[in-house]
């Protein structure tokens, strides 16, 4: 690969960047994506825009659903990679195409980008983690190649933080957590949220939470709507958040901004 192009789910940038990630990019080019950039506020989209500006870090927001940032993406890999024909030419070789992979956590939105970028489904991308399993090269126009790549996470994840979001993000397989317990750290976050707080809840389910136990709020929504079910209750709670039932807003904010 001539450029690496690193999606994190924009709700989530530090629980969705692999903690190995620098030492495989090593001296490659690489251009960093927030994706689902609809899903998070302006405001939390700006202050991630003024941290990664202040790092010098390139950063491309997009919606890999509608295709915003997508061609800006491909315009940036072949910029960035230029050199390599430079390189080429002066040792007599014919130009190539420029090669830019496509890594991320799953579910983050990497096929869907690729598939945005060439205007046709050229990599199956589904609303669950986990959906591409193999390297895949495709051809952009005759001077830009893309490999989408399956989504990858560290063999243990040490930060049970971060474990909890990838989770409310759905950016992990279901059968990795406990629904219940993750809806009920939700509860708790989402009260705790400016943006949402309990009265968002509130509205929502028509619930008081106590702002202590989320797994409470669970329950009680269980015998209200769900027969007792507290796993479809739970289910429910995830679902309305991943569907921004409680407004676009981001888990993680900049470290140095106080959310
Ligand atoms: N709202 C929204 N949905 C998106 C966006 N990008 C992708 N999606 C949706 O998210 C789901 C996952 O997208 P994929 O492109 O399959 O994600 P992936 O990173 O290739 O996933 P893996 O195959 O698990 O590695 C799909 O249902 C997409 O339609 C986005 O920017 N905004």
């Amino acid at each position: 690969m001539d450029v690496v192009i690193e999606v994190r789910d924009a709700r989530i940038p530090m629980s969705t960047s692999h903690p190995q990630m620098d030492s495989w990019i090593g001296n490659r080019k690489r251009i960093l994506v927030l994706n689902r950039e609809d899903m998070i506020s302006t405001t939390d989209r700006n202050a991630w825009a003024t941290y990664y500006a202040r790092q010098g870090t390139k950063v491309v927001f997009s919606n890999g659903k509608l295709g915003m940032g997508s061609m800006k993406l491909g315009r940036l890999a072949k910029t960035l990679a230029a050199g390599v024909n430079v390189k080429r030419r002066a040792k007599g070789l014919l130009p190539r195409p420029v090669r830019a992979g496509i890594v991320g956590y799953p579910n983050v939105g990497k096929s869907s980008l690729i598939n945005r970028l060439l205007k046709r489904r050229m990599c199956p991308a589904a609303p669950r983690p986990g959906v591409t399993r193999v390297l895949k090269w495709v051809r952009f126009g005759t001077d830009l190649e893309l490999l989408d790549s399956p989504g990858i996470i560290p063999m243990r994840i040490s930060d049970q933080s971060a474990a909890i979001k990838l989770a409310i993000c759905d950016d992990i397989g279901e059968r990795s957590y406990d629904v219940v317990d993750v809806a009920a750290i939700l509860v708790q976050m989402l009260s705790r949220l400016p943006a949402v707080g309990n009265k968002a809840l509130y509205d929502r389910y028509k619930i008081v939470t106590d702002g202590r136990c989320g797994k409470i709020y669970v329950q009680k929504l269980a015998l209200q709507l769900f027969s007792g079910n507290i796993n479809q209750a739970a289910f429910r709670v995830l679902s309305d958040f991943r569907k921004g039932k409680f407004g676009w807003i981001a888990l993680e904010r900049p470290p140095q901004i106080v959310p």
